[in-house]
């Protein structure tokens, strides 16, 4: 059974533009895959449709078998769940704690206090942030930042994290900390589509890639073909 699946799905905003068109793929569980291509070919997007920021105009997608269309009011929260979510920018609490900010999804669950504390002390120990967890956000490195954003989105223990450019504000060393990261998800069995521009980093990853090219799934690369990519 596949995790995440794509049937012909195009999306065009309201004011015409196609952000994406007729892209269909496949993600297994335990995967870890790329979207790259230009600024503008629709990488967010096909983000957005997962974590149902934005809806398709066209086609399909499923999520473990589920059809996303059908997932509408209080069962979005509950969909979300399954799906983490890293943005570039962290979107972190500036007011809040880091245990605060990783808590937070777990708070609005209504998961008894023990057992977040549990959760998220094991989370931040595992992102190397278990010193850290009294420090407001302003007082952390920007690699420490973006795992904070980390520690949120695995929290939760979902199926699938989705990162949108989460490396786009680090340095190169950083970068790969990182990447790192995500790297070691899958043999926990969670999957993880990263979008990035950056294709120095995207083959030195040695995943699967999927190339968007103006709304348009140009190329689907597997690993061993990504050296003559
Ligand atoms: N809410 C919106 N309303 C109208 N057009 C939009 C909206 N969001 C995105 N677009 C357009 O859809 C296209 C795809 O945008 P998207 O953000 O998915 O691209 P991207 O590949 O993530 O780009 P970047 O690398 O610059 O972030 C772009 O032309 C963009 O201007």
């Amino acid at each position: 059974m596949s995790v995440l699946r794509f049937d012909n799905v195009s999306k065009q905003y309201p004011g015409g533009h196609v952000a994406l068109s007729e892209v269909s793929f496949e993600v297994q569980p335990g995967e870890m895959l790329f979207v790259t291509g230009h600024s503008g070919a629709g990488k967010s997007t096909l983000l957005k449709l997962i974590h149902l920021a934005e809806r398709p105009s066209r086609g399909a997608v499923l999520f473990a078998e589920r059809n996303l269309l059908k997932v509408r009011g209080r069962r979005v929260p509950l969909h979300r769940r399954e799906v983490g979510v890293v943005f570039q920018d962290h979107r972190l609490l500036t007011d809040r704690s880091v245990f605060e900010n990783v808590a937070l999804p777990l708070i609005l669950r209504g998961l008894r206090r023990g057992e977040i504390g549990k959760r998220v002390r094991s989370v931040l120990d595992k992102l190397g942030l278990g010193a850290r967890e009294r420090a407001l956000p302003t007082q952390l490195s920007a690699g420490e930042q973006q795992r904070v954003g980390i520690a949120r989105a695995l929290v939760g223990e979902p199926r699938l994290l989705l990162a949108d450019e989460p490396t786009g504000n680090l340095d190169p060393t950083l970068s790969a900390e990182i990447m790192a990261l995500f790297a070691a998800l899958p043999e926990r069995g969670i999957s993880v589509l990263v979008a990035s521009h950056d294709l120095g980093l995207v083959k030195r990853m040695k995943r699967r890639v999927l190339v968007l090219d103006h709304g348009q799934l140009a190329d689907d690369i597997a690993p061993e073909d990504l050296a003559d990519a």
